[in-house]
């Protein structure tokens, strides 16, 4: 699979890659041509409007700024149920000198249009929401009044001026502003246009965008996973973002890269949608079929084919017949990012929604980043609080892991030009949501799956845990630079042959956690391994030369066992050097490797047989000055609660 950036003049070049023919981008451009491109293209004229009747606009989108033709309330009505008085009369008036008011010969019941006037030493009768008459300038509340004989009626209080009446327009005036476009339309928006009297509404057209995945590895969440197949993660994700920011999604599937097929499709698609996203396969060579597709869709076709972006490089924008046709990149970060990045501002200006509220943070950032030059490039961060303001971890997982995106608070931008952001650096972060909400207790270090069962009840409690996966060793260095509550670590010191005590430095102090059992792990019924002790085991491995080992990178503490149970030897397998026990326990169940060494926790979901080594310490560097914090007291009391270790010996550990 060849893949060829460089930028190249603006026309299709084929090169031969693996034997198979492929074409190559046209021309990277910047992020901000590719956009610009792309909305010149899909935006020649305004988004389409429609008018809604009002019982349906819920949800909707307003597409124009709503004045009211009206006053409301349309006349000067009562508040009261009483008499319609004029105020005059009755500015002296109280219980020692009640007035005396002629009742007028009528009564303003609601929707009753008064014929009479009020004139001084009269009163008219109204309701709560009569129109009041002409000459009244105030009404008096009925349980201040007696009626009397010869139809008058005796008032015992002073009245102001005014007093219970709402005048025309005092709740919204002829004229006024009442929405402005762009508003969603909810219960009270509603209220407001039926006051108005309102019975359709301006709203946006719907967008419907179809969604379709391509690849033949994908399978739906629910279908069973075969081998060499991934759940199809963008569909989802891409359908429900479609849908927070204002469109309608239709997700059709995941389709295999049969460039027959998918045309069809697209073509189905393009008929009935007001945009067409894909993910995957923009850029590779044999299954590289949507941008050719793409090409020859309609017109103006494909405004930009790859894009200085990182995430993002090959991102293919194209407009066909006035309808945006996009193809994310297959990694489900990637897909993601360029989505926010590039889509859905167009996809929201087409269903009438303002931009997205954009909130930046200032954060330092505690590690170098390195980064590609000459791609505009966005990492994914985690924010933590520090002592001097908000620290952003890069989420680190690249491009193709679902995580990077999902779990990250926002982005940070390092610009074309640079190669890394350093050390220490201050940097701005964008927020993903409008709100940062700083998490009660921060753990950064090694991850364990035993910690689940610890955190569950400070979650149940409300307390919000951010939990980073750096490694033993980033772990112990944002503990001493105060960035994070706890370090979960597992480092062996040979020279004391123990662990994790001898790393602590001043201002940290340990708390044991658990014990993992290392063992080699290999297929149950392997007769090279089944029943045999762990030297006997490896001798056995090392005398078949059929027989692969998966090792583990350097540093890890359990790539010091695997050396000493090799020495010398380098047996097949030994370059092979994932970074996790989870890595280890995969490549020997899906036959890949046939031994290594893992946690048994980690063998045993695996399904594998384990042959017990050692164990070893997975304990909790405790920053001392954020000890008693009460979210790292609620952590202690859920490491030593019964429950815990209960849930932990379970699931296969064993507690201090
Ligand atoms: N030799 C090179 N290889 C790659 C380069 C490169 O410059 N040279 N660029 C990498 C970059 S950057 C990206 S981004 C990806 C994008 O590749 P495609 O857009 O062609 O995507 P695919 O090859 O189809 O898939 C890539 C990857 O993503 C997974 N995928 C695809 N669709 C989905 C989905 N709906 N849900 C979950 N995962 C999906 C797919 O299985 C692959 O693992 O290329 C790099 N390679
Ligand atoms: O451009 Mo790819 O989208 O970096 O991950």
């Amino acid at each position: 699979m060849t893949k060829n950036f460089a930028i190249a003049p603006n026309a299709p070049a084929t090169v031969r890659g693996g034997g198979v023919e492929q074409e190559q981008f046209l021309s990277i451009l910047s992020r901000e041509e590719a956009f610009r491109r792309f909305e010149a293209a899909v935006f020649p004229r305004p988004p389409a409007s429609e008018q809604c009747a009002l019982e349906d606009a819920l949800g909707r989108v307003l597409a124009a700024d709503l004045v009211s033709p009206i006053d409301v309330p349309p006349f000067d009505r009562s508040n009261v149920d009483g008499f319609a008085v004029q105020s005059n009369d009755l500015a002296t008036r109280g219980q020692a000198n009640p007035a005396r008011l002629a009742l007028n010969p009528e009564t303003l019941a609601c929707g009753v249009a008064p014929t009479l006037s009020v004139s001084s030493g009269t009163a008219t009768p109204i309701s709560t929401g009569g129109m009041v008459p002409r000459g009244a300038d105030a009404i008096v509340m009925v349980e201040h009044t007696q009626p009397l004989e010869d139809d008058a009626v005796e008032v015992r209080r002073a009245a102001s001026a005014g007093q219970f009446i709402s005048y025309a327009g005092s709740d919204i005036a002829r004229g006024e502003m009442l929405l402005r476009a762009g508003t969603v339309i909810g219960s009270r928006e509603i209220g407001m246009a039926a006051a108005c009297g309102l019975a359709r509404l301006p709203v946006a057209r719907k967008v419907k965008v179809a969604v379709l995945s391509t690849g033949d590895e994908l399978a739906q969440p629910g279908q069973a996973l075969g081998p060499a197949s991934v759940y199809d993660t963008n569909g989802a994700i891409i359908a429900a973002a479609v849908f927070e920011n204002g469109g309608v999604p239709d997700f059709l599937g995941a389709f295999p890269d049969d460039e027959d097929k998918l045309e069809a499709a697209m073509r189905a698609a393009l008929a009935t949608h007001d945009m067409i996203i894909l993910s995957g396969g923009t850029s590779k060579g044999a299954g590289d079929v949507s941008h050719r597709i793409v090409a020859r869709l309609g017109q103006p076709g494909i405004v930009a084919h790859g894009v200085a972006l990182k995430p993002g490089k090959p991102l293919c924008l194209a407009v066909c017949e006035a309808k945006p046709v996009v193809i994310l990149p297959g990694f489900p970060t990637s897909a993601m990012f360029t989505f926010h990045d590039m889509i859905a501002p167009i996809l929201r200006r087409m269903a009438g929604l303002p931009p997205r509220a954009e909130t930046r943070v200032s954060v330092r950032v505690p590690v170098r980043i390195a980064s590609e030059l000459g791609r505009t490039e966005f990492t994914m961060v985690s924010l933590v609080q520090g002592d001097d303001g908000l620290i952003a971890y890069p989420t680190g997982k690249g491009s193709g892991a679902i995580t990077s995106f999902s779990q990250a608070d926002g982005f940070l931008r390092i610009e074309a030009l640079a190669d890394h952001l350093p050390a220490g650096a201050q940097a701005e972060v964008t927020l993903f949501t409008p709100h940062l909400r700083i998490p009660d207790l921060v753990i950064i270090g090694s991850h364990c799956t035993g910690l689940d069962p610890v955190l569950a009840p400070l979650a149940r409690d409300g307390l919000t845990v951010r939990s980073l996966s750096v490694g033993s060793l980033g772990g112990l260095a944002a503990a001493k630079r105060g960035e994070c509550d706890l370090a979960p670590i597992h480092l062996y010191d040979p020279q004391t042959d123990s662990y994790n005590a001898r790393f602590l430095a001043d201002g940290l102090e340990l708390v044991a956690g658990w014990r993992r059992m290392q063992g080699i792990a290999f297929r149950a019924g392997d007769q090279r391994f089944e029943g045999a002790g762990a030297n006997e085991a490896v001798a056995n491995a090392l005398a078949d030369p059929d027989c692969l080992m998966v090792n583990r990178n350097q540093g890890a503490g359990t790539r010091i066992l695997i050396d000493r149970l090799l020495g010398q030897h380098r047996p097949g397998g030994y370059w092979n050097q994932p970074r996790s026990h989870n890595a280890v326990a995969a490549a020997i169940a899906q036959e890949r490797a046939d031994w290594g060494v893992t946690i048994e926790p980690v063998a045993k979901a695996a399904g594998l047989g384990f042959i017990p080594l050692t164990e070893e310490s997975y304990d909790f560097v405790l920053v001392s000055a954020r000890k008693q914090r009460s979210a790292v007291q609620a952590f202690l009391s859920a490491l030593h609660a019964p429950e815990s270790r209960e849930a932990l010996k379970q699931a296969g550990f064993r507690p201090a």
